[in-house]
């Protein structure tokens, strides 16, 4: 974990260098303090020499302004170090997340990576900024506090560190509490942004059933969950921090009493005395960086090691090495005996035998559940087949790059899915490159150019949260635009059309036709009567395809399409 954490300060060798070196030298400055104070009043007070204690009062002043100077920059520079490891890390993860397979995403909450990609990295810029330096400076400043007490007087130096095993054990001991305890904070901060996000996603589901009261007590129930968390937390810090300021003052107590014995048999001048016991001050000063340390690093190291564990999952598909990248494909798909099953559930496809030419426009029907859209959802790789193949053009997708074979395929789902931002933004995510003009056609193309002139803003329209400004149709539509400027070979339409008026679904259906025109199709309806003008049908069941061919020829068959029909449209 360590060693994974340093790599992220490589690209900031020289910004490092410079935040460390300044923070040791105002550190080693310090010292210099209680040097000054027994020299003065070891050799200058008894002398009288007035002008020399000006003159070192003139040094110190040159020192003081030297270490502002210096904490300025350590105070700056080491911050930006921090807020650099900070930004670079969240980057790699949130690419990290990207490249990750359905079945993750599956599997995961939305709110609760929202939170491990913000919250959780919070304290790492400020572990990365103080970690290596404090540390640093705490052992030079014990170190050297303790040579220099020694040199005053080594009994009593001796005597001053027989304390600080104890508080290594004590820093040792709470580390970890602390640690476990930051990491449950994250994880309970993790389940209230889930919440959240389940709850203000799906406000329209809660109070369509007035479940408000029922989301706010489900949600006093994390928000609980945390408060505790905190307060473990706090206590720990408390109860660790109570027993080091005890532990310091005991320390401080004994090198008085015994230092002023000393004094009073003699074997400690009192400019020496005063020194030693500023140096025990010095000390002892570590232990308060070591307590500001105490509240970074455990959250910093639970956040990264959370951090870790999300870098840790490796996306379940990956490019082959020798995989290709695709160009324009003609769009001949041929399932080869494949079979697949969700991650511990029964295989949902057996043995799935089928050919679909370039062009051609073919129907999936079968009962829900049967797993038609699973069937479709496996030609862009989204999840990997356990047996079989499917080529693409003769050649098996997994020896495609993912990126070239989705480029391919266009995905126009039921449940569109539109991002926060104008018609422009969303139409153009079919091709990111695209032009104006080419925007305007493939609005015109999926008929929208009626809507857009009603529209003061036209294209530059803001459209709200998933769309949700727009109507049904107008969100299909607005996704059959995005595919036009996508111009797959390839097109799946997943149920397009069952949410729509009658109206609204013949303009549609007129622009999907156009979208399918000597594009390989393939349809998944439940309605049949959509899929009629489809050059083929082939139906799904759980025992793989068990019907195909054209609509009259699965009447005339009397199997399962036949029975669908009937239950549709009455015998
Ligand atoms: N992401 C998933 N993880 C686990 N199981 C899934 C997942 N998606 C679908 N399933 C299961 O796989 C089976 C087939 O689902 P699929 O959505 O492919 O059926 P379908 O024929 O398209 O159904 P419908 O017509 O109702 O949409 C179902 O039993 C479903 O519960």
């Amino acid at each position: 974990m360590i060693r994974r954490f340093f790599a992220y300060y490589s690209p900031y060798k020289r910004l490092f260098i410079m935040d460390f070196t300044c923070a040791v030298v105002a550190a080693l400055l310090e010292l210099a303090f209680p040097l000054a104070v027994q020299w003065m009043v070891d050799t200058q007070l008894p002398s009288r020499s007035w002008s020399m204690i000006l003159l070192t009062g003139l040094g110190l002043l040159i020192l003081y302004l030297i270490t502002t100077g210096l904490n300025f920059i350590v105070g700056y520079f080491g911050h930006k170090l921090g807020i650099n490891i900070e930004t670079d890390m969240r980057q790699r993860l949130f690419e990290h997340v990207q490249k990750l397979s359905f079945r993750f995403f599956d599997n995961s909450k939305t709110g609760s990576l929202l939170s491990r990609l913000t919250n959780d990295l919070w304290e790492i810029g400020e572990l990365a900024h103080h970690g290596p330096e404090e540390l640093f400076i705490v052992l030079m400043t014990f170190a050297g506090a303790f040579s220099i007490m020694l040199i005053v007087n080594w009994e009593l130096a001796l005597v001053t560190i027989i304390a600080v095993p104890i508080l290594v054990w004590l820093i040792v001991y709470f580390s970890k509490k602390l640690h476990d305890v930051a990491g449950s904070m994250y994880s309970r901060t993790a389940d209230v942004s889930a919440r959240i996000e389940d709850s203000v996603s799906g406000i329209r589901v809660v109070k369509a059933f007035g479940n408000e009261v029922y989301e706010v007590e489900a949600f006093r129930e994390n928000n609980n969950r945390l408060r505790l968390a905190k307060l473990r937390s706090n206590f720990l810090m408390s109860y660790y921090s109570s027993g080091m300021y005890l532990m310091t003052r005991l320390i401080s107590l004994l090198a008085l009493l015994i230092g002023a014995w000393f004094a009073y048999a003699g074997k400690l001048s009192y400019g020496e005395l005063i020194g030693f016991l500023l140096y025990v001050n010095i000390f002892l000063k570590p232990i308060e960086r070591i307590n500001a340390l105490m509240d970074i690093y455990p959250k910093g190291m639970a956040g990264f090691k959370r951090a870790c564990e999300l870098f840790d999952t490796e996306p379940d598909i990956r490019d082959e090495p020798s995989a290709v990248d695709v160009r324009r494909l003609r769009g001949d798909i041929e399932f080869r005996n494949v079979t697949f099953g969700y991650e511990g559930h029964t295989k949902v496809l057996q043995h799935v035998d089928l050919q679909v030419r370039a062009g051609e426009t073919i129907a999936i029907v079968g009962r829900s559940g049967a797993g038609k859209s699973t069937l479709c959802s496996l030609i862009p790789r989204f999840y990997e087949i356990d047996a079989g193949a499917i080529l693409i053009d003769g050649l098996d997708i997994r020896r495609m790059t993912q990126r070239s074979l989705r480029s391919q395929i266009g995905f126009v789902q039921q449940d569109v899915f539109l991002f926060n931002g104008t018609i422009r933004e969303n139409i153009a995510y079919g091709r990111l490159v695209a032009s104006e003009a080419d925007i305007l056609e493939a609005a015109q193309h999926a008929h929208l150019e009626g809507f857009l002139e009603a529209l003061p803003e036209g294209l530059d329209t803001v459209i709200g949260e998933r769309g949700l400004k727009l109507s049904g149709g107008q969100r299909q539509r607005l996704a059959i635009a995005r595919m036009f400027l996508k111009n797959p070979p390839i097109l799946i339409l997943d149920e397009a059309t069952s949410a729509l008026d009658t109206e609204t679904e013949q303009i549609i259906q007129q622009s999907l036709e156009e979208l399918s025109y000597n594009r390989t199709t393939l349809i998944i309806a439940h309605r049949l009567a959509t899929i009629r003008h489809a050059d083929r049908i082939v139906v799904v069941t759980e025992d793989g395809i068990s019907e195909e061919g054209s609509h009259d020829e699965l009447l005339a068959r009397r199997g399962v399409y036949a029975r669908l029909h009937e239950a549709q449209f009455g015998g």
